[in-house]
Protein backbone atom coordinates (compact mmCIF):
# COMPACT_ATOMS: atom_id res chain seq x y z
CA UNK A 1 0.00 0.00 0.00
CA UNK A 2 1.31 3.68 -1.48
CA UNK A 3 1.88 5.58 1.63
CA UNK A 4 -0.82 8.62 0.96
CA UNK A 5 -3.23 5.39 0.98
CA UNK A 6 -2.18 3.86 4.00
CA UNK A 7 -5.10 4.13 6.85
CA UNK A 8 -4.50 6.09 9.98
CA UNK A 9 -6.55 6.75 13.15
CA UNK A 10 -8.25 9.51 14.68
CA UNK A 11 -7.74 10.26 18.07
CA UNK A 12 -10.77 12.61 19.32
CA UNK A 13 -14.01 11.82 19.58
CA UNK A 14 -15.77 15.49 19.79
CA UNK A 15 -16.10 18.53 17.70
CA UNK A 16 -12.33 19.20 16.94
CA UNK A 17 -12.66 15.66 15.68
CA UNK A 18 -15.42 16.79 13.66
CA UNK A 19 -13.74 19.15 11.22
CA UNK A 20 -10.81 16.89 11.54
CA UNK A 21 -12.17 13.73 9.86
CA UNK A 22 -14.47 16.22 7.08
CA UNK A 23 -10.92 17.38 6.25
CA UNK A 24 -9.51 14.45 5.86
CA UNK A 25 -12.23 13.42 3.86
CA UNK A 26 -11.62 16.49 1.61
CA UNK A 27 -8.27 14.95 1.06
CA UNK A 28 -9.16 11.63 0.31
CA UNK A 29 -7.33 9.97 3.40
CA UNK A 30 -8.95 6.62 4.26
CA UNK A 31 -9.73 6.52 8.07
CA UNK A 32 -8.97 3.58 10.35
CA UNK A 33 -11.09 4.62 12.89
CA UNK A 34 -11.67 6.96 15.43
CA UNK A 35 -10.67 6.27 19.02
CA UNK A 36 -11.49 8.53 22.47
CA UNK A 37 -10.80 7.72 25.57
CA UNK A 38 -14.02 9.22 27.08
CA UNK A 39 -16.21 6.21 27.30
CA UNK A 40 -19.67 8.13 26.96
CA UNK A 41 -18.45 8.96 23.46
CA UNK A 42 -17.75 4.82 22.40
CA UNK A 43 -20.83 3.97 19.91
CA UNK A 44 -21.89 7.09 19.06
CA UNK A 45 -21.21 8.94 15.59
CA UNK A 46 -18.83 11.58 14.00
CA UNK A 47 -20.32 12.46 10.70
CA UNK A 48 -21.49 8.86 10.45
CA UNK A 49 -18.52 7.09 11.49
CA UNK A 50 -18.48 5.48 15.12
CA UNK A 51 -16.04 6.25 17.80
CA UNK A 52 -14.72 2.55 18.26
CA UNK A 53 -13.15 2.42 21.78
CA UNK A 54 -9.59 3.95 23.90
CA UNK A 55 -6.86 4.87 22.75
CA UNK A 56 -5.15 2.10 24.17
CA UNK A 57 -5.89 -0.11 21.34
CA UNK A 58 -2.75 1.95 19.33
CA UNK A 59 -0.42 0.06 21.82
CA UNK A 60 -1.12 -2.73 19.80
CA UNK A 61 -0.51 -2.13 16.53
CA UNK A 62 2.53 -2.55 14.29
CA UNK A 63 4.14 1.63 14.28
CA UNK A 64 0.29 2.80 13.40
CA UNK A 65 -0.23 6.47 11.09
CA UNK A 66 -2.45 8.60 13.60
CA UNK A 67 -3.46 12.21 13.68
CA UNK A 68 -4.96 13.94 17.50
CA UNK A 69 -8.00 16.00 16.75
CA UNK A 70 -7.91 17.17 20.38
CA UNK A 71 -8.14 21.01 21.46
CA UNK A 72 -6.27 20.87 24.00
CA UNK A 73 -2.42 21.33 23.93
CA UNK A 74 -2.23 19.04 27.23
CA UNK A 75 -3.61 16.26 26.32
CA UNK A 76 -2.12 16.38 22.47
CA UNK A 77 1.24 16.20 24.48
CA UNK A 78 0.39 13.16 27.09
CA UNK A 79 -0.84 11.57 23.65
CA UNK A 80 2.04 12.19 22.08
CA UNK A 81 4.45 10.92 25.42
CA UNK A 82 2.21 7.96 25.82
CA UNK A 83 2.79 6.87 22.16
CA UNK A 84 6.01 7.23 21.08
CA UNK A 85 5.78 4.44 18.28
CA UNK A 86 3.46 5.86 16.68
CA UNK A 87 3.97 8.33 13.12
CA UNK A 88 2.26 11.57 13.09
CA UNK A 89 0.28 12.24 9.90
CA UNK A 90 0.03 16.29 8.87
CA UNK A 91 -2.65 17.62 7.34
CA UNK A 92 -3.32 20.95 4.72
CA UNK A 93 -7.19 21.58 4.48
CA UNK A 94 -7.06 21.89 0.23
CA UNK A 95 -8.66 25.36 0.88
CA UNK A 96 -5.99 26.78 3.09
CA UNK A 97 -2.96 27.94 1.60
CA UNK A 98 0.63 27.15 2.69
CA UNK A 99 3.92 28.93 1.50
CA UNK A 100 6.39 25.94 -0.41
CA UNK A 101 9.16 27.28 1.87
CA UNK A 102 6.70 27.28 5.10
CA UNK A 103 7.32 24.33 7.22
CA UNK A 104 4.70 21.99 8.50
CA UNK A 105 5.74 19.59 11.70
CA UNK A 106 4.72 16.65 11.98
CA UNK A 107 0.82 15.94 13.33
CA UNK A 108 0.06 19.43 12.59
CA UNK A 109 -3.19 20.48 11.12
CA UNK A 110 -3.86 23.64 8.71
CA UNK A 111 -7.60 24.29 8.85
CA UNK A 112 -9.92 25.66 5.86
CA UNK A 113 -9.45 29.22 5.12
CA UNK A 114 -5.95 29.38 7.10
CA UNK A 115 -2.53 31.22 5.44
CA UNK A 116 0.61 30.21 6.31
CA UNK A 117 3.49 32.57 4.37
CA UNK A 118 6.78 32.34 3.28
CA UNK A 119 9.52 30.79 5.56
CA UNK A 120 7.10 29.86 8.44
CA UNK A 121 7.56 27.48 10.66
CA UNK A 122 4.97 25.52 12.41
CA UNK A 123 6.12 22.87 15.00
CA UNK A 124 4.40 19.78 15.72
CA UNK A 125 1.08 19.04 16.40
CA UNK A 126 0.14 22.72 16.26
CA UNK A 127 -3.40 23.74 14.86
CA UNK A 128 -3.30 26.58 12.79
CA UNK A 129 -7.63 26.51 13.38
CA UNK A 130 -9.84 27.79 10.52
CA UNK A 131 -9.15 31.42 9.03
CA UNK A 132 -6.25 31.58 10.71
CA UNK A 133 -3.07 33.69 9.08
CA UNK A 134 0.44 32.94 9.83
CA UNK A 135 3.09 35.79 8.34
CA UNK A 136 6.52 35.34 6.89
CA UNK A 137 9.35 34.18 9.31
CA UNK A 138 6.73 33.41 12.05
CA UNK A 139 8.05 30.69 14.83
CA UNK A 140 5.04 28.12 16.21
CA UNK A 141 6.55 25.93 19.12
CA UNK A 142 4.66 22.43 19.66
CA UNK A 143 1.41 22.17 20.63
CA UNK A 144 0.22 25.69 20.07
CA UNK A 145 -3.10 26.19 19.23
CA UNK A 146 -4.12 28.82 16.60
CA UNK A 147 -8.05 29.73 17.09
CA UNK A 148 -9.91 30.40 14.53
CA UNK A 149 -9.66 34.21 13.23
CA UNK A 150 -5.91 34.63 15.10
CA UNK A 151 -3.81 37.05 12.85
CA UNK A 152 0.17 36.64 13.07
CA UNK A 153 1.91 39.32 11.60
CA UNK A 154 5.64 38.96 10.06
CA UNK A 155 8.23 37.35 12.80
CA UNK A 156 6.32 36.49 15.49
CA UNK A 157 7.09 34.25 17.59
CA UNK A 158 4.54 31.46 19.74
CA UNK A 159 6.35 29.78 22.08
CA UNK A 160 5.25 26.04 22.84
CA UNK A 161 1.80 24.90 23.82
CA UNK A 162 0.69 28.87 23.30
CA UNK A 163 -3.51 28.72 23.30
CA UNK A 164 -4.44 31.97 21.23
CA UNK A 165 -7.98 32.61 21.34
CA UNK A 166 -10.02 33.25 18.48
CA UNK A 167 -9.25 36.85 16.59
CA UNK A 168 -6.27 37.32 18.57
CA UNK A 169 -3.96 39.92 16.82
CA UNK A 170 -0.31 40.09 17.23
CA UNK A 171 2.11 43.07 15.95
CA UNK A 172 5.41 42.51 13.76
CA UNK A 173 7.91 40.94 15.77
CA UNK A 174 6.74 40.25 19.08
CA UNK A 175 6.94 37.02 21.44
CA UNK A 176 4.49 35.11 23.41
CA UNK A 177 6.02 32.45 25.68
CA UNK A 178 6.13 28.93 26.28
CA UNK A 179 2.35 27.78 27.52
CA UNK A 180 0.78 31.43 27.78
CA UNK A 181 -2.95 31.99 27.00
CA UNK A 182 -3.91 34.86 25.26
CA UNK A 183 -8.18 35.48 25.25
CA UNK A 184 -10.44 35.88 22.48
CA UNK A 185 -10.04 38.92 20.72
CA UNK A 186 -6.62 40.44 22.49
CA UNK A 187 -4.08 42.77 20.55
CA UNK A 188 -0.80 41.46 21.70
CA UNK A 189 1.36 44.62 20.78
CA UNK A 190 4.12 43.94 23.68
CA UNK A 191 6.15 41.14 24.18
CA UNK A 192 4.23 38.37 26.70
CA UNK A 193 5.86 36.01 29.75
CA UNK A 194 5.19 32.34 29.55
CA UNK A 195 2.79 30.70 31.47
CA UNK A 196 0.28 33.35 31.60
CA UNK A 197 -3.20 34.64 30.47
CA UNK A 198 -3.46 37.98 28.90
CA UNK A 199 -6.41 39.39 27.65
CA UNK A 200 -7.71 42.71 25.90
CA UNK A 201 -6.56 45.49 24.02
CA UNK A 202 -3.87 45.87 24.23
CA UNK A 203 -3.47 42.39 26.02
CA UNK A 204 -2.39 42.49 29.18
CA UNK A 205 -1.64 39.91 31.92
CA UNK A 206 -3.92 39.33 34.24
CA UNK A 207 -2.74 37.14 37.49
CA UNK A 208 -6.43 36.79 38.81
CA UNK A 209 -8.96 34.36 38.96
CA UNK A 210 -8.12 32.58 35.58
CA UNK A 211 -8.83 28.95 35.60
CA UNK A 212 -6.91 28.73 32.47
CA UNK A 213 -4.12 29.09 34.43
CA UNK A 214 -4.51 25.60 35.46
CA UNK A 215 -3.48 24.85 31.06
CA UNK A 216 0.20 25.88 31.79
CA UNK A 217 0.52 23.62 35.07
CA UNK A 218 -1.55 20.64 33.16
CA UNK A 219 0.86 20.99 29.97
CA UNK A 220 4.25 20.74 32.23
CA UNK A 221 2.68 17.65 34.05
CA UNK A 222 1.95 16.42 30.50
CA UNK A 223 5.56 14.87 30.24
CA UNK A 224 8.80 15.97 28.45
CA UNK A 225 9.21 13.63 25.53
CA UNK A 226 9.92 14.82 21.64
CA UNK A 227 7.35 15.84 19.53
C1 LIG B 1 -13.38 25.91 16.73
C2 LIG B 1 -13.11 26.33 18.17
O1 LIG B 1 -14.01 26.52 18.92
S1 LIG B 1 -11.49 26.44 18.68
C3 LIG B 1 -11.51 27.05 20.36
C4 LIG B 1 -11.67 28.57 20.45
N1 LIG B 1 -11.54 28.93 21.84
C5 LIG B 1 -11.24 30.15 22.27
O2 LIG B 1 -11.06 31.08 21.49
C6 LIG B 1 -11.11 30.28 23.76
C7 LIG B 1 -10.52 31.59 24.19
N2 LIG B 1 -10.70 31.65 25.62
C8 LIG B 1 -10.89 32.82 26.30
O3 LIG B 1 -10.84 33.92 25.74
C9 LIG B 1 -11.15 32.63 27.79
O4 LIG B 1 -12.16 33.55 28.17
C10 LIG B 1 -9.87 32.79 28.67
C11 LIG B 1 -8.99 31.56 28.39
C12 LIG B 1 -9.10 34.05 28.35
C13 LIG B 1 -10.24 32.85 30.12
O5 LIG B 1 -11.02 31.76 30.48
P1 LIG B 1 -11.37 31.54 32.04
O6 LIG B 1 -10.13 31.30 32.83
O7 LIG B 1 -12.41 30.47 32.07
O8 LIG B 1 -11.87 32.97 32.50
P2 LIG B 1 -13.28 33.43 33.05
O9 LIG B 1 -14.35 33.16 32.03
O10 LIG B 1 -13.42 32.88 34.42
O11 LIG B 1 -13.09 35.02 33.11
C14 LIG B 1 -12.25 35.63 34.07
C15 LIG B 1 -12.26 37.14 33.82
O12 LIG B 1 -11.62 37.45 32.58
C16 LIG B 1 -12.52 38.12 31.67
N3 LIG B 1 -12.27 37.58 30.35
C17 LIG B 1 -12.38 36.27 29.95
N4 LIG B 1 -12.03 36.16 28.66
C18 LIG B 1 -11.71 37.39 28.23
C19 LIG B 1 -11.28 37.89 26.97
N5 LIG B 1 -11.12 37.08 25.95
N6 LIG B 1 -11.02 39.20 26.88
C20 LIG B 1 -11.19 40.04 27.95
N7 LIG B 1 -11.59 39.62 29.17
C21 LIG B 1 -11.85 38.30 29.31
C22 LIG B 1 -13.91 37.76 32.18
O13 LIG B 1 -14.85 38.72 31.78
C23 LIG B 1 -13.66 37.74 33.67
O14 LIG B 1 -13.55 39.07 34.11
P3 LIG B 1 -13.97 39.56 35.60
O15 LIG B 1 -13.10 38.75 36.54
O16 LIG B 1 -13.63 41.00 35.59
O17 LIG B 1 -15.41 39.23 35.72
Amino acid sequence: MTLDREPLWVLGGGGHGKVVLSLLRLLDRPVAGILDDDDSLWGTSLLGMPVDGPLGRLAGLDSPLALIAIGNNAIRKKIVCQFPLVRWFSAVHPRAFVDPSAEIGPGAVVFAGAIVQAEARIGAHVIVNTGATVDHDCRIGDFAHLCPGVHLAGEVQVGEGCLLGTGTSVIPGRSIGSQTVVGAGAAVVTDLPEAVTAVGVPARVRRDAFRRERTARDFLSAGDCPA
